[in-house]
C-alpha cells in the first residue's frame, strides 16, 4: 500500500510525532492550506483557520478530515457527509482552558475596580463544555450565576440546572457568552446580544465574548459605556474593528483557549480517531517530549483576603493582560499583522491541574485550591 498522505496545521503542536507513524506529514499553516496541497492528501487535521469546503476539496483524495478544535463555523459538515468524508472533531478538548480565562479575567477585573466577587452575579450564556465548566468554577469560588441555554432548557432529558430567560441573563453584574455561531435557525446566536440588549446593560456591568465574533453586536458593544469590555473573539479575526479594539478594558487574540493542554488534547482526540479509523494501534512516544511541570507556587504568605491571594495565584499561573499588552499599539494595521502570528506561536500556559501550590496555611484555602484541582504540596 502507498505511503498515506496526511497534510496538518503547524499549529497543531506534536503533530508530527504524533501522527508520523501513520504516514507522511505535510505540515503548514491553517490558513494558507489551498486545494493542491491536499489534493494527494488522505487525511486532512485542521484547526480554526482552514475553510473545509467543497471549494477546498472537490479535487482531493481526502476520506478523512479532523479538527483539533470546538467550533464548527469553519466546516462545511454537509459537504463532507455528502462526500462520505469521515468528519471528527475535538469537542470539550479546551473547555477547561477558556473558562480558566475567563476566571482569571474576572479576578483580574475585580482587583483593579475594587469588588468583591461573591458579591456579584456572573450571568453565563450558553452553558454547555465552557459554560459548565465555568459555572463549575464560579460555584466553588462562591460567585452566584444566573444561566441560560435554550436548547438545554428545552431538553426533557436535561433537568439538573435552573435556566432563565436572556433578559434576566442579561441583568447580571458581569455577563459572559459560550454559545457556538449558528448563523440561522431557532437558536441563532449571530447578534444574540443585539443593540437593543446593549442598551439597556449599565455602566456598572461587565460583557465578555470568548465564543465568536458575531455573536455580540460589536458597533453597539464599542459605543455603549460599561465598566468594563472584554473581547477574546472578534468579527473578522485578525481584520479586527479599530472602535471596538479601543474600548475593550482586554482585548486578546482569540486565545482563551490556546492552553499547551487544551492544544494537545484536541490533536491527541483526532489522532486516536484517525488511528480507529485507519484500524491501526495509536502509539505514546511523542509524550515523553512534553515540557515539565511548571515550578511550584507559594501563595499563603501574607495577610491578605482570600480573593487577593487567589487573584496572586491567578497572575502567576496565567495573565491575559500579557495576551493584550503582546498585540497592543497605535496602529491598528500593526494589531491586525500581530493577531495571527501570535496566536500561531503563543507562549507555553499551563492549565491549574498541572500547577503545585506550596505552604499554604488555612485550611480553607487549601480545600479551595484542591476542588479548583490545583496541586497542593504538604
Ligand atoms: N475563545 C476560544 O479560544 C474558544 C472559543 N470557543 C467557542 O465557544 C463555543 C462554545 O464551546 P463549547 O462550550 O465547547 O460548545 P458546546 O457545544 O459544548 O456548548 C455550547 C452551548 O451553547 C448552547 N446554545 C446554543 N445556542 C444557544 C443560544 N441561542 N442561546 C444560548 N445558548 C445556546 C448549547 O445548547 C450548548 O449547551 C464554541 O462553539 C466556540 O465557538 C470554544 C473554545 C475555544
Ligand atoms: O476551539 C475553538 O473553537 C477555538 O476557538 C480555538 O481556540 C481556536 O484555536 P485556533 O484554531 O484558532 O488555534
Amino acid at each position: 500500500m502507498p505511503t498515506r498522505q496526511i497534510v496538518i496545521d503547524d499549529a497543531v503542536p506534536y503533530a508530527a510525532d504524533m501522527f508520523g507513524h501513520l504516514g507522511e506529514i505535510t505540515l503548514l499553516p491553517g490558513k494558507k492550506i489551498t486545494p493542491s496541497d491536499v489534493q494527494n492528501a488522505d487525511a486532512l487535521i485542521v484547526r480554526s483557520r482552514t475553510q473545509v469546503n467543497q471549494n477546498l476539496l472537490t479535487n482531493s483524495r481526502v476520506q478523512f478530515v479532523g479538527s483539533t478544535v470546538v467550533g464548527l463555523d469553519h466546516i462545511d459538515q454537509t459537504y463532507l457527509q455528502k462526500n462520505d468524508i469521515h468528519f471528527y472533531s475535538a469537542q470539550g478538548c479546551n473547555a477547561n482552558s477558556v473558562a480558566e480565562y475567563v476566571i482569571h479575567v474576572l479576578f483580574d477585573l475585580a482587583e483593579r475596580h475594587g469588588f468583591d466577587l461573591q458579591h456579584k452575579t456572573l450571568g453565563i450564556i450558553g452553558v454547555g463544555n465552557v459554560g459548565g465548566r465555568l459555572y463549575q468554577k464560579a460555584q466553588n469560588l462562591g460567585i452566584k450565576c444566573l444561566l441560560n441555554d435554550p436548547p438545554r432548557e428545552r431538553d426533557p432529558k436535561d433537568n439538573e440546572l435552573n435556566f432563565v430567560d436572556l433578559d434576566q441573563c442579561l441583568t447580571a453584574d458581569i455577563i459572559t457568552v459560550h454559545t457556538p455561531l449558528y448563523m440561522s435557525g431557532v437558536d441563532c446566536t449571530y447578534n444574540l446580544i443585539n443593540a437593543e440588549h446593549i442598551s439597556r446593560l449599565s455602566p456598572e456591568q461587565i460583557l465578555i465574548n470568548a465564543a465568536r465574533g458575531g455573536i455580540i453586536n460589536e458597533a453597539a458593544w464599542a459605543a455603549q459605556p460599561l465598566q468594563a469590555i472584554v473581547v477574546d473573539c472578534w468579527e473578522n479575526e485578525p481584520n479586527i474593528d479599530e472602535t471596538l479594539y479601543r474600548s475593550a478594558d482586554l482585548a486578546t487574540p482569540h486565545i482563551a483557549g490556546h492552553s499547551l493542554e487544551a492544544k494537545i488534547a484536541g490533536g491527541e482526540m483526532v489522532y486516536r480517531q484517525l488511528c480507529r479509523h485507519w484500524q491501526i494501534e495509536p502509539q505514546n512516544n511523542w509524550q515523553t517530549l512534553l515540557p515539565p511541570d511548571p515550578q511550584p507556587i507559594e501563595i499563603d504568605s501574607r495577610t491578605e483576603s482570600s480573593q487577593t491571594k487567589l487573584h496572586r495565584l491567578f497572575k502567576e499561573v496565567y495573565n491575559p493582560y500579557n495576551d493584550d499588552s503582546a498585540i497592543r499599539d497605535k496602529q491598528i494595521q500593526k494589531v491586525h499583522l500581530a493577531f495571527e502570528d501570535y496566536r500561531r506561536t503563543y507562549p507555553l500556559r499551563r492549565e491549574w491541574h498541572r500547577h503545585r501550590v506550596q505552604n499554604i496555611k488555612t485550611p480553607h484555602l487549601a480545600k479551595l485550591l484542591k476542588s479548583l484541582k490545583f496541586i497542593i504540596d504538604g
